[in-house]
């Protein structure tokens, strides 16, 4: 089944607006050449407004990098999914690695974080969650054990109607901002074995579902990763950050239509 290529800029606690400006600039002097590939920019939620009014083409969207699992109420600095999606926002990371080392974000609340925007009526929002074992478990042999314990506690309640708004990104946490990329077969495997643990669960809705790799990817990594079968695209931190670098990326995914 051919699904459309998604990258997914992730800026993390980066950028500003005049980073904004330029990378919506390039993305707009290249728009047409990048038909066929979904693009996906997930700032700091105080700038989605500066890039909502950038908004440009429609295969470009917003996303926010964590929400509330709460719709409103005493959560000093916490953003709810009605703010979220007033701003622009159609896609929300939830369970990145960073958010669940330094944030606290246990395997509960990640999965409270997706069944709430799966149940939120007012607009489709699509789930990006984020998994990956660390250094220490790969090295033990336990990464597919620890791949699958993520997948069942953040997925518990998700129906197969509910799995066409769910993107997931393996991002191994020894590749993410260490330079150290996985393979593009490390990468494959490990997204073969997330494409089989939905199939037996879900059926045909799992073919559906795009997964993407993020971990230190960059533009002269990403061809390769994005030629393997099961890797529908990439999610980007640091070479996000750089107009040239995201739009190679880019490039590269759409070179998967072809
Ligand atoms: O965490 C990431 C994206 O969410 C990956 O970050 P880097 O591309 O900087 O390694």
């Amino acid at each position: 089944m051919q699904r459309q290529p998604l990258v997914i800029a992730n800026w993390k606690m980066n950028g500003n607006r005049h980073l904004t400006s330029q990378l919506a600039e390039a993305l707009r002097e290249s728009g047409a050449l990048l038909n066929d590939v979904s693009v996906v920019v997930c700032p700091p939620a105080v700038l989605l407004p500066a890039w909502q009014s950038e908004v440009f083409y429609d295969d470009v969207h917003l996303g926010a990098q964590d929400v509330n699992e709460h719709h409103a109420g005493a959560h000093t600095g916490e953003h709810s999914l009605q703010l979220l999606t007033e701003t622009g926002a159609e896609y929300v990371l939830i369970g990145h690695s960073e958010r669940r080392q330094l944030y606290g974000d246990s395997d509960d609340r990640v999965r409270a974080k997706v069944d709430a925007v799966l149940a939120f009526q007012e607009q489709k929002l699509k789930v990006v969650l984020c998994l990956g074992e660390h250094e220490h478990e790969r090295d033990n042999g336990e990464t597919f054990t620890r791949i699958e314990g993520q997948l069942a506690k953040a997925l518990a309640n998700v129906s197969a109607a509910q799995l066409a708004h769910v993107v997931i990104a393996y991002e191994p946490v020894w590749a993410i901002g260490t330079g150290k990329t996985a393979s593009p077969q490390q990468a494959q495997e490990v997204h073969a074995f997330i494409r089989n643990w939905l199939q037996q669960r879900y059926d045909a809705a799992a073919a559906t579902v795009p997964l993407l790799y993020g971990g230190s990817v960059k533009a002269d990594s990403a061809p390769a990763l994005f030629a393997e079968t099961d890797i529908d695209g990439g999610l980007i931190g640091g070479a996000s950050l750089e107009p040239e670098a995201f739009l190679a990326i880019c490039r590269a995914a759409q070179a998967r239509r072809s």
